[in-house]
């Protein structure tokens, strides 16, 4: 079974207009409620492969209920945690004229000792055979140590994980050996203070993710597609031409392509073509992928090795 775990998931509010003028009144063309967070991402994802997946996280307040509610229509399985204060929104505006995304991601609810004890308890069913995907950045009162008391629980208990946040958080998980890590170039870069110049440049600093741990590293890279990056290989997938509609979650369903293929087959570049397609039907899609874009959009994708 996988697990996926988005501490601070939201309502994501989807504004689509043409323009957005700062410092003025804007309305809008469209607008689409969504039930957000990177680790829910990833479950809806697993949904369309048929690959099963509990969600785990923290739901509280009215727009914790309402968050609830628009995931009903997804049919996932979740053991969520309830706490007091309120589920964020996170706004999200497409201005289509301008060709701009713009997000704006609320702090979350602060979680008090008791909630963050019965989260934790909520593991105990995790054990061997299982992967859990921890996504996303933390509610605001969480140290950073948190997604590091996961990864040493449910390793204790047998599990693989995969871990999708940046910083700190991220380096502190490496000395314990997840799966799959996937900065996008841009995170890849600010954990090393860098710029990058080239590719060749993002495989030497993606290998010095693998040193410090990592069992395999992708590095997405938006419309100029993602690296696999191995300890003697590196491989490259092309992003097929198409529509951007909303690419919000493309790198979510990208790991949930990789983690979902790697369960069943065990094989990197399978897992990491079919994650390539999922990031890339997310991204041509308004709301996450549905199974039939999905496999469209696998055909347009060829793996080469660099
Ligand atoms: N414009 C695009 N055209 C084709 N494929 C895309 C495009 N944008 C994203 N993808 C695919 O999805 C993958 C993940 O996208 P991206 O690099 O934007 O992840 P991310 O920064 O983690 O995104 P997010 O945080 O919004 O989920 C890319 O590596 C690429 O394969
Ligand atoms: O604030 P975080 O946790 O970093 O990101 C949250 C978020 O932007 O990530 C998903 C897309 O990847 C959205 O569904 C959600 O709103």
């Amino acid at each position: 079974m996988i697990y996926t775990i988005t501490v601070n998931p939201s309502i994501d509010y989807v504004l689509q207009l043409k323009n957005l003028n700062t410092g003025e009144v804007n309305r809008t063309a469209k607008d689409v409620k969504l039930p957000g967070g990177k680790g829910i991402n990833v479950s809806r994802i697993l949904k369309e492969l048929e690959v099963d997946s509990t969600a785990l996280g923290f739901v509280g307040g009215a727009t914790g209920s309402m968050f609830e509610a628009l995931l009903s229509q997804h049919d996932l399985k979740t053991a969520f945690t309830k706490v007091a204060e309120d589920t964020r929104i996170n706004v999200k505006i497409n201005a289509t004229e301008q060709n701009k995304e713009t997000e704006i991601n609320g702090a979350g609810p602060n979680i008090t000792d008791t909630e963050r004890q019965s989260f934790m308890d909520n593991l105990n069913g995790i054990g061997a055979g299982d992967i859990v995907i921890m996504a996303g950045s933390l509610c605001k009162n969480l140290d950073s140590k948190f997604y590091l008391d996961i990864a040493e629980t449910i390793q204790k208990q047998g599990a693989d994980f995969v871990i999708d946040t940046t910083g700190q958080a991220l380096l502190d998980t490496l000395p314990l050996h997840p799966l799959v890590v996937k900065p996008n170039h841009h995170e890849l870069a600010d954990l090393f203070n860098v710029t990058f110049k080239n590719e060749q440049e993002i495989i030497t600093y993606a290998r010095k993710l693998l040193d410090q741990g990592a069992k395999h590293v992708l590095v997405s890279m938006a419309g100029d597609g993602a690296l696999l990056v191995t300890k003697d290989k590196a491989y490259k997938a092309n992003a097929p031409k198409g529509t951007v509609v909303n690419s919000v979650g493309a790198g979510d369903s990208m790991i949930a392509g990789f983690a979902g293929t790697f369960m069943e087959t065990k094989d990197p570049i399978e897992s990491f073509h079919m994650g390539a397609a999922c990031g890339s039907a997310t991204a041509f899609s308004q709301d996450i992928a549905i199974k039939e874009k999905i496999d469209k959009v696998y055909q347009d994708i060829s793996i080469t090795e660099l």
